[in-house]
């Protein structure tokens, strides 16, 4: 079996009173995409801070390729992590080239080889005709775009992106989400962390919820979905009441929404047969959860986000 990429294990942090993080145990693979999601103050970035090695866990233990990255003998693996941090900012006065080369340069590109390099990626996330401009006259898109193009320097490894899309675009949106896909088909891991849910579930392969510092749950969105056992919406067309009518199918309907059955994800396939038996169907929209709705039914299961600042006794 591979190793993973990164491991926490019981891994947590605390601010004097404060639990940011509580006993976190999660591996990511290689190629693996995670989005990790929870309410301000969830602990998501503590959890990034925790993997770049920044600040160190005050209980349980992170590796990142097999090395605790708060440590000096991780030097080497820093430069194959690739990090976008939710409010990205740069040096104003030098031009969106100058900032990016001089990234480069820090990750241990050759002086010629680091602007190319620069100019490719900025190319990549579309601002190639502002990369000679100072970032002070940068939209907060633009300077969005040059923070992935940061975040994308060498190559990485491994991508830690918090808030990726904020302030993008559809099409930069879209562009980026197709960054990380090419990313992951090269065999790098990222770890996607956002509050904007909707977009996210086709280009990750796990999902974590994290809430006051603890994991709720963790799993591909169909595991999720299992777990949270919300029934899947099934709305048939053309049938004029027999599902009504119908002693077994009519248990799955509701006052509030009489068209659509609402049908556990086991029941799904006898009731799906059933409708297709009867005269008169001429449609049928079946609709699973969402990543919203899952997230949704993990948050309201657990204390509300205003609990966080509780103290210790
Ligand atoms: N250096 C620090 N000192 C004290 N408390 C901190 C520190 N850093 C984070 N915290 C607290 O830890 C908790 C988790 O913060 P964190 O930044 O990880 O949340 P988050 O999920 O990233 O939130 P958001 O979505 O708002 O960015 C919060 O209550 C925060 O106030």
């Amino acid at each position: 079996m591979n190793t993973p990429l990164v491991s926490l294990t019981n891994a947590g942090k605390s601010y004097q009173q404060l639990d940011a993080l509580k006993s976190v145990t999660m591996h990511l693979n290689q190629g693996e995409v995670m989005g990790l999601f929870g309410h301000n103050g969830a602990g998501k970035t503590t959890m990034m801070k925790l993997i770049l090695g920044v600040i160190s866990p005050s209980q349980g233990n992170v590796k990142v390729m097999g090395m605790a990255p708060d440590s000096k003998e991780a030097w080497h693996c820093r430069s194959k992590v690739g990090y976008l941090p939710e409010n990205v900012s740069f040096y104003e006065q030098l031009t969106g080239l100058e900032v990016l080369t001089y990234f480069a340069k820090l990750k241990g590109f050759a002086k010629g080889h680091a602007q190319k390099h620069a100019m490719a990626l900025l190319e990549q996330v579309g601002i190639t005709h502002a990369m000679k401009r100072p970032v002070k006259t940068y939209s907060k898109g633009m300077r969005q775009r040059l923070g992935l193009a940061q975040a994308f320097i060498g190559e990485p490894k491994l991508l830690l992106l918090d808030e990726p899309t904020v302030g993008l675009d559809p099409i930069a949106t879209g562009d980026f989400y197709q960054t990380v896909d090419q990313l992951k088909s090269t065999g790098s891991s990222v770890i996607l962390c956002s509050h904007v849910l909707p977009g996210v579930e086709q280009h990750i392969d796990r999902a974590m919820i994290l809430s006051t510092g603890q994991l709720l749950a963790m799993g591909t969105l169909a595991e999720l979905r299992q777990q949270a056992a919300l029934p899947v919406a099934i709305k048939p067309s053309g049938l004029n009441g027999s599902v009504s009518n119908d002693s077994q199918l009519s248990q799955f309907l509701t006052a509030k929404c009489p068209d659509t059955l609402w049908v556990p994800e086991q029941e799904k396939l006898n009731v799906l047969k059933q409708l297709l038996s009867l005269e008169g169907l001429s449609d049928l929209q079946v609709e699973t959860a969402n990543l919203e709705q899952v997230y949704q039914h993990f948050l309201s299961k657990h204390e509300p986000a205003g609990s966080v600042t509780k103290e210790k006794k």
